[in-house]
């Protein structure tokens, strides 16, 4: 192995796969190169039986191929012969400790991975050969009783043995307990020169290996073993075998000393994960234990390889008692075991890690051994001394009494508890606060509890219910399967009558083709009607609107018409006017004539009355003249009128009737007129002028309410009657006849009005005479 100054040596032993591994053919993850003492670990997938043992979160680690390498002072394989490893790795440091120099060995690694096969072995031997499987222990103390006694040198060597179970010291040496159950437990006390030692622990002198042998086969008989799954004989405690060898030598310029080494063999229990090792109850207390003080091993390991200020040695017994060989004034050597097995690869890969860290501990320059004869003897003499001050004491008082030396180093011890104490103390109080934390915590847990408990309750009963609901569901379900049976024979049936349906449906189909054809020759026909319809409906309003057209060329006729009328009746006003105040005139004329005449008539009684008779009767022939006059004005007004009905259109064939019964009735009044003048010799003409003055009066308004009549709006209709009428004549085919003045007739009317009014027919006005 190689040396570095100071630093921590730290070799690998990787076992060979077991017999059961072999039979299992477990792949082998670790790869070592020994001569360039390198270690590869590969992560590689999980066989099937590795995943039914490992955690899933291990199997996702594993599966995924990473190979990992790690270099350390040296690496022994498989097949490495413990021998190799011994004279490789301890071998060196058992020669340091000949030469006066403190060291450790020990060897750190998961369960059942060859600490104990490394640091024990076989330590049989025969013919004073060591078997081949013999580990550290014995082959150290062959070298140096072989190294003592080839030189012989006056030494002596003494050898511990001690346990360290549950952070209990017990000593493997020692006298038995006096009962099976009581155990002698060690305390650990500071040796005043900054290392601690275990007190009261039995040191056995040994004067050879047979004699080591034997202490090592008394100690491994009290060591607890247990076989675990990962371990027939596992061990289930820490232990440290001590061989401390004093040699009397003498220095070239002759002075006596004393080399005083010591070698610490530490075969530590092994890590293990406690679900693979099947470990339950006291063992896995244990396991537990065990993998505390390791865990707090690493913490040591970590501090100082980091250099913190403070290193946790104190948090364990195990650190406390490897205190000196990791950062101490010691020689230290680390054995890492490890195991080739894939389903260990995680607990490989931390050992791996955690040994290549330790790489880095460096420890403070080893004590020199080489103590002068006489400080070596003064040093005996005192412990001598105190011995037999402890032993006097004891002798004169009835109790236990020790001396002032002993006294003071237990005192020292008690300080240093008190301190260790007041630690514990601190670490009580942030654990009472992490405690009370706790239990705030545990509080608002159960407070949580209770609720969930009452939550669960209503889910109990919400399952109950749940449960009812099933029941009921269930029996619905059967239910519901009936139905389902039933229905899918009437479906079965439906399928059947559907093909039936089908059939009748192909045919309907055939049908519907027919029906279509038709329907389409009939929506041809709804076209074709509709066009002739909205050809009708254009028609429709073209009439309608040639109608509207001709009945506003109509209202507008009519309205000329109207004015047409207004302009005749104003000019027939006119000439009645002219012809009323003409005739009056004529009449009151007349009736000067006539009162000139009746006083003529008087005064000419007696002249000739055939002359005045004749002179009447010329005159009643210029008036019937007149008359006549007057009745070819009326014809000709009457043709006027006539004309401008035709040139209006027809027109209102009441009103013209009545103008022309009202003209007729005139003339027929003129010629009234002229035979009551004819009569007026007769009656006077005062007499008949009012007469026809009152006739004319009525004549006048009679002809004014007519034509008011005419042209008055119906309220309900909107139009007026002579609009109504001429309506009506334009419906009606016209001719001119109908405006055709029949003299015969409108007499044979007015002789039956006469004749009505009692009154004698007057006589046609052309052959109308006077008698
Ligand atoms: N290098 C090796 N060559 C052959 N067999 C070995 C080797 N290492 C270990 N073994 C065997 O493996 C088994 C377990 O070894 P050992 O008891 O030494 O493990 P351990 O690490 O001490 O376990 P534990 O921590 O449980 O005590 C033993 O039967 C041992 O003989």
């Amino acid at each position: 192995m190689r040396e570095r100054a100071g630093r921590v040596s730290v070799v690998l032993r990787c076992r060979p796969l077991n017999a059961r591994e072999r039979a299992e053919k477990v792949p082998e993850v670790i790869e070592v190169d020994e001569h360039g003492r390198t270690a590869s670990a590969r992560r590689a997938a999980p066989t099937a039986s590795e995943r039914a043992s490992t955690s899933e979160r291990a199997n996702a680690r594993t599966a995924s191929g990473e190979t990992r390498d790690f270099v350390f002072d040296d690496v022994f394989g498989p097949t490495s012969t413990q021998e190799r490893v011994y004279d490789s790795a301890v071998r060196p440091m058992v020669r340091d400790v000949l030469d006066g120099t403190n060291c450790t060995v020990f060897a750190y690694g998961q369960t059942g991975t060859g600490k104990t096969h490394t640091m024990s072995g076989a330590h049989d031997a025969e013919c004073d050969v060591l078997s081949t499987d013999a580990g550290v222990i014995p082959r150290a103390m062959m070298q140096v009783f072989e190294h003592l006694e080839s030189k012989e040198l006056e030494h002596t060597v003494k050898v511990t043995y001690l346990e360290l179970y549950n952070e209990e010291i017990t000593d493997l040496l020692g006298a038995p307990a006096s009962s099976p159950g009581h155990k002698h437990v060690h305390a650990l006390m500071e040796d005043g020169k900054g290392g601690v030692a275990v007190k009261g622990l039995e040191e056995v002198y040994v004067s050879s290996t047979e004699d080591v042998f034997a202490v090592l086969n008394r100690g491994n008989a009290r060591r607890r073993t247990e076989e675990t799954l990962l371990n027939k004989h596992s061990s289930r405690s820490h232990s440290v075998f001590s061989v401390t060898v004093h040699i009397k030598d003498v220095s070239p310029d002759g002075e006596e000393f004393v080399r005083c080494g010591k070698l610490n063999l530490v075969d530590l229990a092994g890590s293990e994960n406690i679900s693979r090792s099947g470990a339950t109850h006291m063992r896995a207390k244990e396991a537990g234990e065990i993998n505390k003080s390791l865990v707090a091993l690493g913490r040591v390991i970590t501090a100082l390889v980091d250099k913190s200020a403070h290193v946790p040695y104190r948090d364990s017994k195990l650190t406390r008692l490897l205190r000196d060989a990791l950062g101490g004034r010691c020689r230290t050597c680390i054995i890492a075991t490890v195991s080739p097995a894939s389903h260990s690869i995680e607990e490989t890969l931390s050992t791996l890690e955690y040994a290549h860290r330790a790489k880095n501990i460096k420890n403070k320059p080893p004590t020199n051994g080489k103590v002068p004869k006489s400080v070596f003897l003064k040093d005996l003499q005192d412990c001598i001394e105190r011995l037999q001050d402890d032993l006097l004491a004891t002798r004169e008082k009835n109790g236990v009494f020790l001396s002032k030396s002993n006294y003071d180093a237990e005192q020292s011890e008690h300080a240093t508890a008190r301190r260790r104490a007041e630690e514990l103390e601190n670490a009580l109080a942030s654990m009472q606060a992490e405690h009370d934390k706790v239990t705030r915590m545990f509080d608002k847990t159960k407070k949580n509890f209770l609720q969930l408990k009452e939550q669960h309750a209503g889910v109990e009963i919400a399952l109950v219910e749940t449960k009812e609901y099933l029941r009921e569901t269930e029996s619905e379900l059967s239910d519901t399967k009936k139905v389902a049976e039933e229905k899918e024979y009437l479906l079965d049936t439906l399928e059947k009558k559907h093909d039936a349906a089908a059939l009748v449906i192909s045919t309907m189909a055939e049908d519907l083709g027919a029906a279509q054809h038709e329907a389409a020759a009939l929506f041809d026909k709804i076209a074709r009607q509709e066009s002739v319809a909205t050809s009708n409906t254009e028609s429709v309003l073209s009439i309608k609107k040639s109608m509207g057209e001709r009945l506003e060329k109509m209202v507008s006729d009519l309205a000329g018409w109207q004015k047409v009328e207004r302009d005749t009746r104003a000019h027939m006003k006119r000439v009645m006017d002219d012809y009323m105040s003409r005739k009056e005139k004529e009449v009151e004329t007349l009736k000067e004539a006539v009162m000139t005449m009746a006083h003529a008539v008087e005064q000419a009684t007696r002249q000739a009355s055939e002359q005045a008779s004749s002179s009447m009767l010329q005159r009643a022939e210029r008036l019937e003249q007149e008359a006549k006059a007057l009745r070819a004005d009326s014809d000709v007004i009457q043709q006027v009128m006539v004309q401008n009905v035709v040139v209006a259109r027809r027109g209102r064939d009441e009103t013209v009737e009545s103008l022309l019964r009202s003209l007729t009735s005139d003339r027929e009044a003129f010629s009234d007129l002229a035979e009551t003048v004819a009569d007026t010799s007769e009656r006077g003409h005062a007499e008949f002028v009012s007469k026809h003055v009152d006739d004319l009066g009525a004549i006048r308004k009679e002809f004014t309410n007519q034509l008011t009549t005419a042209i008055k709006p119906d309220l309900r209709t909107g139009t007026t009657p002579a609009r109504e009428h001429a309506r009506v004549m334009l419906a009606e085919p016209v001719t001119p006849s109908a405006f055709t003045f029949n003299r015969d007739e409108a007499l044979s009317r007015r002789t039956n009005v006469d004749a009505k009014r009692s009154r004698p027919p007057l006589s046609p006005i052309g052959g109308s005479r006077l008698n």
